[in-house]
């Protein structure tokens, strides 16, 4: 069992506690087993393995899609899967869930105009910087100005995955979980998804990011394997 220390700057940002996870039901073979991670404010950890090794299902788990089997996993000491503010934890999903009756711009900055609408400010965050400013060099940094007005489901699969990954970063998250966002990203591409990553993370935002990628293991502070499930 790892210790963790008792004091406020000891606390990890996540603890993933020795879950296991079963997709197929009581009896069938986990699809995680007793994985054991912590991430510190601030981290960038990428989460590397063969396809079907339990990437996706550990990103779901840590974002709150889901409670596991076995073990826990806390975000800031409360359970992930109660947490529901994107200002705290954040998904990118593989399957990108944008609506397609707005536009990109709607699309990315949704979370900050969620909130304004529920009376939560939109200034501050990670960084101490405005969120609006945030969601604006989001914008630009991936490239999507010239198609900001432009319903999301007028652009291409490439455009539309930087659209999803901005929604995840515009509030700047204290946590930012993020499923393959270079899978259909060319290498011009590839640059301003890191250059997102970058803003967000100087800003103080933690990353975990589950990904192929050569170039987003380099930019990452520690790669992590998961093999069948189980981190190695
Ligand atoms: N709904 C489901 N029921 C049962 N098993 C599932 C279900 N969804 C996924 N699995 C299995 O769980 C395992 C882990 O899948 P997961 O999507 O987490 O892998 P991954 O590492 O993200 O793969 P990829 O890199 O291909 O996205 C795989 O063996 C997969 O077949």
């Amino acid at each position: 069992m790892l210790e963790l220390g008792t004091r406020a700057q000891d606390q990890p940002l996540l603890w993933v506690d020795h879950v296991t996870h079963r997709l197929g039901g009581a009896g069938s073979t986990p699809v995680l087993r007793d994985v054991e991670l912590v991430l510190a404010p601030g981290e960038w950890v990428a989460l590397a393995g063969r396809s079907g090794s339990g990437k996706t299902t550990l990103c779901h788990l840590v974002a709150g899609m889901g409670t596991p089997t076995a073990g826990r996993i806390l975000i800031d000491s409360v359970p992930a899967d109660r947490i529901e503010d994107w200002a705290v934890v954040s998904l990118l999903p593989q399957r990108l869930a944008l609506a397609e009756e707005l536009s990109v711009a709607e699309n990315l900055l949704l979370p900050l105009n969620l909130r304004a609408r529920h009376g939560v400010g939109g200034a501050g965050g990670a960084g101490g910087a405005g969120r609006a400013g945030l969601g604006e060099q989001l914008i630009e940094t991936l490239g999507l100005a010239g198609l900001a007005d432009r319903l999301v489901g007028q652009t291409s699969l490439g455009e539309q995955q930087r659209t999803a990954l901005g929604r995840a970063l515009a509030l700047g998250p204290r946590l930012a979980v993020l499923d393959e966002p270079t899978g259909h990203q060319d290498d011009e591409h590839v640059d301003r998804v890191l250059a997102a990553l970058s803003l967000v993370h100087e800003r103080g935002t933690a990353i975990l990011v589950a990904t192929h990628d050569e170039r987003m293991w380099r930019a990452a502070g520690r790669v992590l394997t998961i093999h069948e499930g189980q981190l190695t």
